[in-house]
């Protein structure tokens, strides 16, 4: 690997390891030393030598379609063009992913530099938690989340964590309660014995022990630990908080007159006021934490998590003010208690830290299965593409697990004669907490906003189904650099959906979101023009059109087959030297995504399933993104959020474990990946009897392309199948699912050819 470092005197300049090392040792100018560096990958002429000849073999396939289009009349000429048109997306498509190949970075963290240098100099840091609705994000499992971010190794002071909860719900609100009484056991528990990871759930399921010298304190804190959970969790059953607790606290009253967490005044609760000297049972003062839910009026649109985040922003304004952001989603706790301090590297580094507003972490999830079912760790993202990202500009703001620069979200653009320090800021001391949750409360009315640039110019940006992606992308366009961060201890975890609607529904939200990001005056195509770079421009193509993608791969899957079934082929014949650059983009392309996926961790079975569930977002999430889109875009449709399910049965989770497709319902996702499944092996056993005993064994080369495509059509739908004639349970598909693909399939035999 060489290292890229960026030297105080603002060159960059080549330097190999040994050197660095060398430099380091020496402590030469410590004090001046970066604070990070940066890796380029190695290897990458091999990969530019192949994607050369990639690229080469897709001009050849498209000069393949030019130039023998049939003639008018002869049979097969529409599907031929419709083929022509979807191979041309696909080449075109491959040609934006590059980007993400390209120029892959690395950055790796100097913590040690940055604590003396800065000793306790260090800003202020709030951390956004969002949750929004008890029923699906159990609050016990909020709690752990809000734990696990309290427990940071930061100085405490100067951390603050704000629960936000678009649910408006007490038992939320009583769950938190009970974290800050368990937080003053925990915090100094985990500092003394570095425990790793902090949220005490995940913790104690993983640790069968504790630490040698602290069994005792281990034992008690688990027990707890057990009692919180039991407590919380038998309120969440009840569904009521009773009279008793809600004496416990004066917060209560808040819910004494609501009728409907859809309509209910601003609440601001500070639960822990890190100024007033609140310590844990070790003397040490606790960090603060602020439990708020923003004002709901029932016909008052509330802008979902964008509406939430920006709330946070104002309040947390009042209270810590933090210049440090970190936003995580309720069910992602934190898996690395350095993280801050990672982070603080980029941002506090004298020389580049100034341009970067926000530094992402990967997302990674805690109950993935050993060959990834639902292909959900998408590991081809965080491990590959973002570090292509990266070399770009940086990375896309995806949510949870992000850092940033209060100022540039707030929508500041970057000003590099005016570099912005991120320090400490003094917090109010002189008013009561009283005093802040009432100024806090008028900032979250649902008529706050009302007339001014909030989700605008001013903070997250609304009206988009990935309020995320979009900030990110206006941030890069305001001079702004973003830094992907991936350490080797994960920073967070989170929870992945387990049955296939869900995944579908998830990728319908980002698909049809990203998509809206390429029509909205946002484009990173139009508005990004000479603001961000080329690489990052296409990067961010490539995921905004997920949406489109599906057509192509509609036709790819539905046509070819057909056509076989009548006997009519529409590829080169196996011995036409035309038939090698269909050949060899399908296998090099295929083998060469095997091998990265086997690099990044998955196993092969693993790869096998993410082509699979590949396969089915464009089938069946996708084509409701565009649609809904269309819909948006005539002013039909408005945007939604369908949350995503943090909870399954344990029926449904047991055959998650064992790697059993949920496919469960009746729905029209189900229904298209159904008939897709049923078609290929249909055409597939037909065209080959046509071909053997009717047209001869003569034309099988002329046929050989279209026979591989439904032959791993139907390989990639054994579970479909088996699902259908052979499964008993809950998650099978319905007979009459299985019916109507199978008329489906016969219309489509049926329909005149041209
Ligand atoms: O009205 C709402 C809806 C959602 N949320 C919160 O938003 C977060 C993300 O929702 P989730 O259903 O878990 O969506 P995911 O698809 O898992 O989330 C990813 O994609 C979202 C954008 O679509 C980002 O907001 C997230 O940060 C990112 O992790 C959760 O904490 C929710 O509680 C709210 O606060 N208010
Ligand atoms: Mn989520």
């Amino acid at each position: 690997m060489q290292i890229l470092s960026h030297c105080p005197n603002g060159n960059r300049k080549l330097e190999t390891e040994k050197e660095l090392e060398q430099q380091r040792q020496m402590g030469v100018g410590e004090g001046k030393l970066p604070l990070f560096e940066t890796r380029v990958r190695k290897g990458r002429t091999l990969y530019q030598l192949y994607a050369l000849s990639v690229l080469l073999s897709i001009c050849m396939i498209s000069a393949y379609r030019a130039l023998h289009i049939p003639a008018d009349g002869e049979k097969g000429r529409w599907a031929w063009i419709g083929l022509s048109m979807a191979e041309f997306w696909f080449g075109f498509y491959w040609i934006l992913t590059q980007s993400l190949r390209w120029n892959l970075v690395y950055h790796h963290t100097f913590k040690n530099r940055l604590s003396t240098r800065y000793k306790d100099n260090l800003p202020g840091v709030d951390i956004f938690v969002c949750t929004a609705d008890p029923k699906i994000e159990p609050p016990i499992m909020v709690i752990n989340t809000v734990l696990s971010v309290m427990a940071y190794e930061y100085p405490t002071e100067k951390l603050s964590v704000y629960l936000s909860d678009d649910g408006g719900s007490d038992i939320t609100f009583y769950a938190l309660l009970e974290a800050s009484r368990f937080a003053k056991a925990w915090i100094p528990f985990c500092k003394k014995y570095k425990i790793e990871p902090r949220s005490p759930g995940a913790y104690f399921k993983e640790a069968s022990s504790g630490p040698d010298d602290g069994l005792r304190e281990w034992l008690d804190i688990k027990r707890l630990y057990e009692e919180m959970e039991n407590n919380i969790n038998s309120v969440a059953n009840s569904g009521v908080v009773n009279n008793d607790i809600r004496k416990q606290h004066k917060g209560f009253s808040e819910w004494s007159g609501m009728t409907t967490p859809r309509d209910h005044q601003p609440i601001v609760k500070i639960l822990i006021d890190g100024r007033d000297g609140a310590r844990d049972f070790e003397g040490n003062v606790l960090p603060t934490l602020v439990y708020m839910a923003r004002e709901k009026k029932q016909h008052r649109h509330h802008n979902f998590k964008a509406g939430a985040m920006n709330s946070l922003l104002r309040v947390s304004s009042e209270i810590s003010n933090g210049a440090l952001i970190l936003n995580v989603d309720c069910d992602m706790y934190s898996n690395n208690s350095e993280t801050i301090k990672d982070a603080l590297c980029f941002f506090m580094d004298e020389e580049k830290g100034h341009e970067v507003a926000f530094i992402q972490l990967p997302q990674h999830f805690n109950n993935v299965t050993k060959n990834d079912l639902y292909g959900n760790s998408i590991l081809s993202i965080s491990e590959i593409d973002f570090h292509g990202l990266d070399g770009y500009g940086g990375p896309l703001y995806i949510g949870s697990g992000c850092y940033h620069r209060r100022e540039s979200l707030l929508g500041k653009k970057y000003d590099q004669t005016h570099k912005l320090e991120l320090v400490a800021r003094e917090r109010d001391y002189k008013s009561t907490s009283l005093d802040l949750e009432e100024r806090a409360k008028n900032l979250i009315t649902c008529t706050f906003e009302d007339n001014t640039q909030w989700g605008n110019e001013v903070g997250l940006k609304y009206g988009c189904p990935v309020e995320d992606v979009i900030t990110g992308l206006s941030i890069q366009c305001n001079g702004w650099k973003s830094v992907y961060f991936n350490p080797r201890q994960r920073g967070f975890l989170g929870v992945a959906p387990v049955t296939l609607e869900q995944v579908l529904v998830q990728h319908k939200r980002w698909s049809e979101g990203d998509f809206q990001i390429i029509l909205s005056k946002y484009s990173p195509i139009s508005y990004g023009r000479n603001k961000i770079t080329i690489g990052l421009q296409m990067g961010y193509a490539t995921y905004c059109l997920w949406a489109p993608c599906s057509i192509p791969t509609l036709y790819y899957a539905i046509i070819p087959p057909i056509y076989f079934l009548h006997g009519i082929s529409l590829f080169p014949v196996a011995s036409d030297c035309w038939f090698l650059p269909f050949a060899y983009v399908i296998t090099v392309t295929s083998i060469y995504s095997l091998v990265e996926s086997l690099m990044v961790g998955y196993t092969a079975k693993g790869w096998w399933n993410e082509q699979r569930i590949w396969l089915y977002k464009r089938l069946a999430s996708y084509p409701f993104a565009l649609f809904d889109t269309a819909l948006k875009q005539i002013g039909i449709a408005k945007s939604a959020f369908v949350i995503t399910a943090k909870v399954a049965s344990d029926e449904v989770l047991q055959r998650y474990n064992k790697e059993i497709i949920e496919f469960g319902s009746a729905s029209v996702p189900v229904v298209i990946i159904a008939t897709v499944a049923v078609l290929s092996p249909v055409c597939l056993i037909i065209g080959l009897w046509r071909l053997l005993v009717v047209q001869g064994v003569g034309l099988m080369g002329s046929m050989l392309t279209q026979v591989i495509i439904c032959g791993v059509v139907t390989l990639i739908n054994l579970p479909v199948y088996e699902a259908m004639l052979v499964r008993q349970d809950a998650g099978r598909i319905p007979t009459f699912v299985a019916l109507i693909s199978l008329t489906l399939s016969y219309v489509a035999y049926a329909l005149p050819l041209d």
